[in-house]
């Protein structure tokens, strides 16, 4: 089976303040298209798993493999470049730089990445932002915007580099319902027409429901998929 993201008897342990076995054998993959959500009480650890599999943690034990290739043990800057070109991530506060227009938020990753002269990624970014319907905002100050468009400006910067997989976590967090069901619709979009992989912690049971996949989290385990 063709899995983006999977892992293998993933384990890992705080040492501080006490020693804490915080996830426990995590086996799990997403596949191409599916679009899954991580659920679990307050401290079951959703954000420490999310966390390393997005490559930013590489404090445990087990194996990542994004695209089939192993990630696991690969070198901070490869890690980075990884994460860069294969991960979209969207988080419950936006994270935008508010001196910054929108478009120039946009292409920030497509510029760190550096794969792209500026006016391809310029218009990359457009077109992003046409597709997620707020094109006429770009060239508007981020911090001129509403909450919800800013949501979605963090969708368009999360996909500029055309990632396999976007990860949220808690991306409807702070939005009121209208907001959080446009997210829905967008990400539902994402998968249905571009068949992008999806990996979203969520609170909100009406938003799991509605996924393909609920990968249950207790105490660090997986205890339903
Ligand atoms: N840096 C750390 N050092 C020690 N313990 C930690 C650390 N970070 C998290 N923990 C503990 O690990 C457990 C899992 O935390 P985590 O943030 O992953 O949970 P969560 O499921 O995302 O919770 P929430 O839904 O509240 O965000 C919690 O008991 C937390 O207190």
């Amino acid at each position: 089976m063709e899995f983006v993201m999977e892992t293998k008897n993933i384990n890992k342990y705080f040492h501080k303040p006490k020693e804490f076995h915080v996830l426990k054998n995590i086996s799990f993959g997403v596949k191409k298209g599916e679009f899954t959500s991580i659920m679990g009480k307050s401290g079951s650890g959703k954000s420490t798993l999310l966390y390393i599999l997005s490559t930013m943690d590489t404090d445990y034990t087990g194996q990542l493999y994004l695209n089939n290739d192993l990630v696991t043990g690969k070198s901070q800057r490869e890690l980075s470049r990884i994460r860069n070109k294969n991960i979209g991530f969207v988080f419950q506060f936006h994270y935008l730089l508010s001196e910054f227009s929108v478009l120039e938020n946009v292409m920030l990753p497509a510029k760190k990445l550096g794969e792209k002269s500026p006016a391809e990624i310029e218009r990359n970014a457009q077109q992003k932002l046409d597709m997620l319907h707020i094109g006429h905002l770009a060239h508007q100050r981020a911090s001129r915007i509403s909450g919800g468009e800013k949501q979605r400006v963090a969708i368009a910067r999360a996909l500029i580099n055309d990632p396999t997989i976007l990860m949220g976590d808690e991306p409807t967090g702070n939005l009121d319902s209208q907001n959080s069901e446009n997210v829905f619709n967008i990400f539902k979009k994402l998968k249905e027409e571009q068949g992008l992989s999806l990996l979203v912690v969520t609170h909100d049971e009406d938003f799991a429901k509605r996924t393909d996949r609920i990968v249950q989290l207790e105490d660090g385990e997986i205890i339903a998929q």
